[in-house]
């Protein structure tokens, strides 16, 4: 649904957007993540047709953004950090009016905005004027303004930046309910909870280059290693350690837990249960410590190596890392 390759973007001797290529097919959430001024919202104007390209090519929907930019336009629902919004007219006569720009019918119109008025709280203010709204306000009707037409692309910049934390788990749900209908988003975020919620890949953009990407799965096991897993005990965490099988990389311990990494848990968790519980040391439970994206993120964009560094991510770090 989106393909781009090689986009590039300057203005005069300002580079901001230097060479990205990334894909988001229909039913997927990706996320593009990176530090104020690493290119995001220039891509995304690229990606709408609303910013010609210096260099590179994209298609949105099956429509060239540099040939064909009426018919991207017709096919993405944008959202900008600062939408342009007609602050004389009240929310409902915004919204109407966008409807029949897109030609959605209004009993569709209704129909649509039923189903998401008054989870984002917004139907009492619905007859009020834009000007009279709320940052947070304004940023759900403009989501609402992108979500009308069901366009198949979705490009949202962060979506959920000034909405209080219930709006925010509403909209939300709506981006989720639109990949599961099969439109295509890509999602700019400073909100990493957000991303790691929503996002089935991430792609994460510093100076105009896409550094990584993948699902944060598959970027976790890369750059933070292997999971690692804690025993929690109620007894000596030293007892444990002697019993524990020989090989196994701990890596950390207290009075009463053990840390340890493994990359094979359906093989190792086990034998450590057995070897503990055959000699009745009662252990209290056994889980994987969370790896929240911010830990990942803050790692490649620091360019640090992870654990037990493998040669490709060591060569990672001397190349790419995000150091300014
Ligand atoms: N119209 C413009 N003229 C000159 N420079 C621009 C223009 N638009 C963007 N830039 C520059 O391009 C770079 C990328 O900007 P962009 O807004 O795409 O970053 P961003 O990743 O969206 O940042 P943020 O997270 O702060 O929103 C910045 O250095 C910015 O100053």
């Amino acid at each position: 649904m989106i393909q781009a390759e090689g986009l590039r973007k300057t203005f005069g001797n300002i580079t901001a957007v230097e060479e990205v290529s990334l894909e988001v097919r229909p039913g997927e959430i990706v996320a593009l993540l990176g530090p104020n001024g690493a290119g995001k919202t220039t891509t995304v104007r690229m990606l709408a047709a609303l910013l010609r390209p210096t260099a590179g090519r994209a298609l949105v929907a099956g429509y060239d953004v540099l040939r064909q930019p009426e018919e991207v336009h017709r096919r993405v629902g944008l959202l900008t950090e600062l939408p342009g919004l007609y602050l004389r007219m009240t929310g409902y006569e915004y919204l109407a009016f966008f409807a029949d720009l897109y030609e959605v019918p209004r009993p569709l119109l209704k129909q649509r905005l039923e189903a998401w008025l008054d989870r984002l709280e917004l139907r009492g203010a619905l007859h009020q004027r834009i000007a009279t709204y709320s940052k947070g306000m304004r940023q759900k009707l403009a989501l609402l303004r992108a979500f009308l037409p069901l366009p198949p692309v979705f490009l949202l910049d962060e979506p959920t930046s000034a909405m209080d934390p219930q709006s925010a788990q509403v909209a939300r749900e709506m981006i989720r309910s639109l990949a599961q209908e099969g439109h295509a988003v890509l999602l700019c975020t400073h909100n990493l909870y957000e991303a790691e919620a929503l996002a089935h890949r991430i792609a994460i953009l510093c100076r105009g280059r896409i550094l990584v990407e993948g699902t944060p799965q598959a970027l976790r096991d890369r750059f933070l290693g292997p999971p690692v897993y804690e025993l929690r005990l109620a007894a000596p965490a030293g007892q444990a350690l002697e019993l524990l099988p020989e090989g196994l990389a701990v890596v950390e311990w207290g009075d009463h837990w053990v840390r340890y990494r493994t990359s094979d848990p359906e093989r190792e968790n086990p034998r450590v249960l057995q070897a503990l519980l055959a000699h009745g040391l009662p252990v209290v439970s056994l889980s994987e410590v969370p790896r929240p994206l911010e830990d990942l993120y803050l790692r490649i964009l620091n360019g640090a190596a992870p654990p037990a560094s493998p040669d490709p991510v060591a060569q990672f770090e001397g190349e790419h890392a995000c150091r300014s």
